[in-house]
């Protein structure tokens, strides 16, 4: 098939006009793939769809070739569809240019060019892009950006989390909130701004299985994200397709030298651990497959031990964070297996901050006094900076030169980097978050419901030859007919059928007793049920939970295995019925969480039937008074049974109830001392990781700014006239938008065919899920303002003002300048510009009015002129505004030095502290190679090379002539 694209020939991206001019390595098989030297990109495009503009010089106009001086086109001639222009040098001599040599960076002047052109539009459609421009540099400066666009309600320690990490050039962290309070609307919030910032492309959420539907659901609901599920079956026929010579996707050359890699089919996936945890050649496409950014949830099933053993589930995620640059681990119980489990966690996340765990144990036995002066600099700085002692510690930690730094100048900043910088070395470090119940405040009350029932017979008998997992756990020694003889099932019974407007979630350990007990009441006694449990099918336990969840016609009771259901939300009821009691408080915590969760509106009650005098009353009353777990999350579950698990199993094996009064006694005197330390300690340092309310305070009180702005309804209405969509006032605050009869586009992002309702109000979305949100960041309004900013829509206009003040043929020119970066996204630059775009204004005595004539001033004013007398108008003005533009464009090149001035201080500052934590970490591990130190220094080089090569590009103009 014939092709307009040609190897060799330069294009540029019209929705990324930032990477730069490309040219074409391939033409063949109806697919163009082009490559982005600028921006060290590649990108692969069907050829009929390809959203490419050629770039053709024309005699007269300057190009650029790498090491070599200004060239001016003279002439170009065409050889097999590529171009060999002829340019002359400032010396008059004249050299052959064939495209392929030119420059990878490219100035834009479209603006220009279609304004001398009299290719001009209405100033409404330039005021359309100019208010594009202006919400871009808006956008820009905002400290919220990305967090505006979620349908969340705005939680001061999830918001911080969020903006704090997502700040992080490469953010590699462990989200570890306790139970239920919105780690994955945290993680959510991170991906959604990394997306937004274009600092990922490709994400990658690796979870278990139950939670696979969950997390695509939330992604979409209430961020807009569309992730698509990888299982086996898709992977099969995405290889089925590609290998079909008749299918769209067939590639010979492809098919011939390698096989495709699934994974390459979308940029946003979900995969369950389980089977790509278990499937090596997955395993190995997944890797390959290229990813920005790795999510795994309840990562506490990621066992490592410090004899080199690791699960399956460990070692592939070990494997992709040794490949993707920003990884975040979800667990509400870090150290669920162990502090050991923990540590090889972290070192997952940076093996230079943890390269050992016996350094990692002899740290944490520091953080009390870590966060002593922690205190010292937060609360009396300049009493603890004149105590010796305390400066003398403070020295052995820092190291001679930044205590001295700190000592001659302790201004806030100073102080404030002094304090993350003790808390990232020597504490808990910068990478793990955990939030509290307490810290967080708010959540509803736990009410514990002791229901002690006789023993059963036969249970004693057979508990004298069980191990205490069996004791616990009497449906395994009560026989086949262990649903009539358990008292626990009648008494199940008896609870649903007085409560049968409540709904009810039954945990148990074991999944077979969950499938009988479950099948025994829907069956057997009538009880609206369902069961979910880790043999289902992700639809058959989706299906259960949705069953569970509506609030008509559902089921009261839902019955789960412990795996079975973990992460789950579950807020909606508030009765679970612990059916037996499991020996690790962490697993308990989990149970709890999925009532017990942001979203609860009620008390949290919880049953526990137990047989009296039995093992199961002895473990009830352990968690009860030694751990406390039925009134508040446990904080120190694990290190009691550290302590106290071998007298705690021994006790619970015992007739007589001293012994398990005697742990019970020493482990409650524990708990309060461990608790005392940990609030002194370890929690003390992760609250200040982990939540600054200031900071949260602000960043909410700035999004509730943005979303209490008109701008926004009045940005929408613009766009519906300008495109020629249908806009319709719905209630207050929300809007219905549909495809017009005079569209001017083929097809508007994300539009559907029948509308959309949306609401402007936050609130409002929240309780109405089926408005859109509409915000800056949906994609309808964003996807819209790439729309104009992607083409030349409104890019040069002609208008006439009448202003008393202004002498009749005056000439103003307006105009917006977009400095590019043209730059690998991976260099993390465009934060370090002050905006997008900036404007200015002049008229022909060169005078600067940019802030004399305000652009809203100059739409109020702006007249449209006749179709007809344009050309007359132009060739009147032709060469005043032949003469202006130079000037206007001198003006902006002195701005954008100053840009890349203020760029450069900045980045080199932020790349000199990341440098000295470097250079710290390193003088205390002697695993890091100093290589790391070269490359990093390399990336500072790239960094500071591409920002001051900065591109000048007018993304808009207008003439405005003053009439009589
Ligand atoms: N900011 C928020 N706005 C609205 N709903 C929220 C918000 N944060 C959390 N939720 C809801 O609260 C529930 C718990 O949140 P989430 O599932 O993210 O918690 P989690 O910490 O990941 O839980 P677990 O520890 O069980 O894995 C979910 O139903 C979630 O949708």
């Amino acid at each position: 098939m014939s092709t307009i694209f040609i190897a060799g020939q330069r294009w540029i991206s019209n929705p990324e006009p930032d990477l730069g001019l490309g040219i074409i390595l391939e033409a063949e098989n109806r697919r163009v793939v082009i490559a982005f030297p600028a921006a060290e990109e590649e990108r692969t495009y069907a050829a009929a769809a390809a959203p490419l503009s050629r770039v053709l010089f024309q005699v007269g106009d300057n190009i650029d070739v790498p090491n070599q001086g200004p060239l001016t086109v003279t002439e170009q001639q065409e050889h097999n569809g590529c171009i060999v222009y002829f340019a002359e040098d400032e010396n008059g001599d004249v050299h052959p240019v064939p495209e392929q040599i030119l420059s990878a960076n490219i100035k834009l002047s479209n603006a220009k060019e279609r304004l001398l052109a009299g290719q001009v539009e209405h100033h409404r459609r330039f005021a359309l892009r100019a208010a594009t421009l202006e919400q871009q540099n808006t956008s820009q400066a905002a400290s919220t950006r990305g967090l505006l666009g979620p349908r969340v309600q705005l939680l001061p320690h999830q918001m911080y989390i969020a903006a704090e990490v997502a700040s992080r050039p490469t953010p590699r962290v462990l989200l570890a909130d306790e139970v239920g309070l919105g780690k994955t609307i945290e993680a959510g919030l991170i991906i959604h701004q990394l997306l937004l910032l274009e600092r990922a492309k490709r994400v990658l959420i690796v979870v278990p299985d139950s939670l696979v539907h969950q997390w695509l659901v939330e992604m979409l609901r209430r961020f807009n994200l569309k992730f698509s599920i990888f299982n086996e079956a898709r992977c099969q026929l995405i290889d089925k397709y590609e290998d079909d010579p008749s299918s769209i996707f067939f590639d010979e050359e492809a098919s011939k030298e390698q096989e495709e890699n699934p994974f390459e089919d979308a940029q946003l996936v979900i995969c369950p651990l389980s089977w790509i945890s278990s499937h090596e050649r997955r395993q190995q496409q997944l890797c390959d497959a290229g990813w920005d950014m790795l999510v795994v949830d309840e990562a506490h099933h990621l066992h490592w031990h410090e004899d080199g053993d690791a699960s399956p589930e460990y070692k592939l995620v070990e494997r992709l964070s040794a490949e993707i640059a920003s990884v975040l681990l979800l667990t509400a119980t870090p150290e669920n297996a162990g502090i050991d489990g923990h540590f090889a966690r972290l070192r997952l996340l940076d093996p230079v901050r943890y390269p050992d765990l016996a350094a990692f144990l002899e740290e944490q036995s520091h953080y009390e006094e870590i966060s002593e002066l922690i205190q010292g600099l937060s609360d009396s700085p300049d009493t603890s900076l004149s105590d010796v002692d305390f400066c003398q510690r403070l020295e052995t930690l820092l190291g001679k030169a930044q205590f001295s730094a700190l000592q001659k100048n302790p201004s806030p900043e100073q102080l404030d980097k002094t304090i993350r910088d003790l808390l990232d070395r020597f504490g808990t470090g910068r990478m793990l978050f955990r939030n509290t119940r307490a810290s967080v405040g708010g959540f509803p009350e736990r009410i514990l419901h002791e229901h002690p029932l006789t023993v059963p017979s036969g249970y004693e008998q057979a508990c004298t030859t069980a191990t205490i997992e069996e004791t616990l756990h009497p449906e395994q020694l009560l026989g086949a007919a262990w649903l009539k003889a358990d008292p626990r099932v009648s008494w199940v019974e008896k609870f649903l059928l007085q409560n049968p407007d409540d709904k009810v979630l039954l945990i148990a350990a074991d999944s077979s007793a969950a499938r009988d007990l479950e099948l025994h009441l829907r069956l057997r006694r009538g009880i609206a049920s369902a069961v979910f449990h880790e043999e289902l099918s992700l639809i058959e336990r989706d299906r259960a939970a949705a069953y569970f969840a509506d609030s008509e016609d559902g089921a009261q009771l839902l019955i789960c295995s412990e795996i079975g259901s973990e992460g789950r939300n579950f807020q909606f009821a508030q009765h679970l019925i612990l059916f037996d009691l499991p020996l690790n408080p962490d697993l308990l915590e989990q149970r709890i969480g999925r009532l017990d969760r942001i979203g609860q509106l009620g008390d949290v009650n919880l049953h526990v039937p137990y047989y009296a005098g039995s093992a199961q009353e002895k473990l009830l009353s352990w968690y009860r008074d030694a751990v406390n777990i039925f009134k508040q999350p446990c904080t120190v579950g694990n290190a009691l049974m550290l302590e106290f698990g071998d007298d705690l199993h021994s006790a619970l094996t015992k007739g007589d109830n001293n012994p398990i009064n005697d742990v019970i006694a020493l482990a409650a005197d524990k708990a309060i001392e461990l608790q005392e330390n940990l609030r002194k300690g370890r929690n003390r340092l992760l609250e200040l990781n982990s939540c600054q309310p200031q900071r949260a305070a602000e960043l909410i009180s700035a999004l509730e700014t943005e979303q209490r702005s008109d701008t926004l309804a009045e940005y929408v209405e613009m766009l519906a006239e300008q495109f020629g969509l249908e806009h319709e006032d719905h209630s207050d605050n929300a809007v219905i938008l549909r495809p017009g009869d005079h569209m001017i586009t083929e097809a508007f992002p994300h539009l559907p065919d029948d509308g959309i309702t949306g609401t402007f109000d936050r609130d409002r979305a929240l309780s109405r899920e089926d408005m859109a949100y509409f915000s800056w960041e949906h994609p309808l309004v964003s996807g819209a303002m790439d729309l104009v900013m992607s083409s030349d829509f409104g890019s040069a206009s002609i208008c006439t003002i009448s202003v008393k003040a202004l002498k009749p043929g005056t000439l103003l020119l307006e105009s917006f300048f977009s400095p590019t970066l043209q730059a690998p996204a991976w260099l993390q630059l465009q934060g370090y510009l002050p905006a997008q775009s900036f404007r200015l204004v002049t008229d022909q005595q060169n005078r600067n009015l940019s802030n004399a004539v305000a652009h809203s001033k100059l739409n109020q004013l702006a007249q449209g002129v006749k179709k007809t007398l344009m050309p007359v108008l132009l060739r009147e003005v032709r060469t005043s505004i032949t003469a202006m533009i130079p000037h206007i464009e001198t003006l902006a090149e002195d701005t954008t030095k100053a840009w890349v001035k203020t760029a450069t201080e900045n980045y080199k500052t932020d790349r000199d502290n990341e440098r000295e934590r470097l250079q710290s970490l390193m003088s205390r591990n002697p695993h890091v190679a100093p290589q790391e130190l070269e490359a990093f220094d390399r990336e500072t080089t790239l960094g500071m090379t591409a920002l001051q090569s900065l591109q000048l590009n007018m993304s808009a103009l207008r003439l405005a002539i003053v009439s009589q």
